[in-house]
């Protein structure tokens, strides 16, 4: 029986397109946000709560295994997606998860169009996948500040020096 939270994660595209599309037509601001949350921390809740206060639906894309594998490395990621999926979809601010392959999320912000796209204030705006084609659609970008001491490497390093 499927449960609430893993009704929010979705591997088809064009599913999830459906359902934003009605979503805006419903006059949801439809805020987009994408990431590896490998060993998800204090700074990705607090990151994603904020991303949350910027519309009324919350979307988050999940790189794959695969993807993590390419752009992190063959040692990560620690979590596999659905893993990773369900601690995200179980955030009552999340409203989606979806999954890309790419190594970058940008089909999929092209297939979603979400009307804001999110990321940390590690990226600025001139190099955040996606910017451009959301701008173009008349949406915006925002990033978000950094909670101070937590990243997921640090989190891997402190456990290989126990
Ligand atoms: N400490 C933090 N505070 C707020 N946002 C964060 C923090 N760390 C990461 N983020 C944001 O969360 C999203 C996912 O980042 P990511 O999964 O790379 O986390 P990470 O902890 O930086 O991982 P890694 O150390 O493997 O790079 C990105 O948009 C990133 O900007
Ligand atoms: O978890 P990360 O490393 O912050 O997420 C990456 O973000 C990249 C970003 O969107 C580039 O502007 C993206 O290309 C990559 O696939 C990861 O999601």
């Amino acid at each position: 029986m499927s449960t609430k939270s893993s009704k929010k994660i979705l591997s088809d595209r064009n599913k999830a397109s459906e359902i934003v599309a009605g979503w805006k037509k419903a006059g949801n601001k439809v805020v987009f946000t994408n990431g590896c949350f490998d060993l998800i921390h204090a700074g990705h809740v607090e990151y994603l709560e904020k991303a949350s206060e910027k519309g009324d639906k919350l979307i988050i894309g999940l790189n794959s295994d695969s993807s993590v594998r390419n752009i992190k490395g063959k040692e990560r990621p620690i979590v596999n997606q659905y893993a990773r999926a369900k601690v995200l979809a179980a955030l009552g601010f999340v409203d989606m998860v979806v999954f890309f392959e790419e190594d970058t999320p940008l089909e999929l912000i092209m297939s979603l169009k979400p009307t804001t796209l999110i990321k940390g204030a590690d990226y600025n705006i001139s190099n955040i996948v996606g910017a451009d084609f959301v701008i173009e659609n008349g949406g915006k970008v925002e990033t978000i500040e950094l909670v101070e001491g937590f990243s997921t490497t640090n989190i891997i390093e402190k456990i290989k020096r126990l």
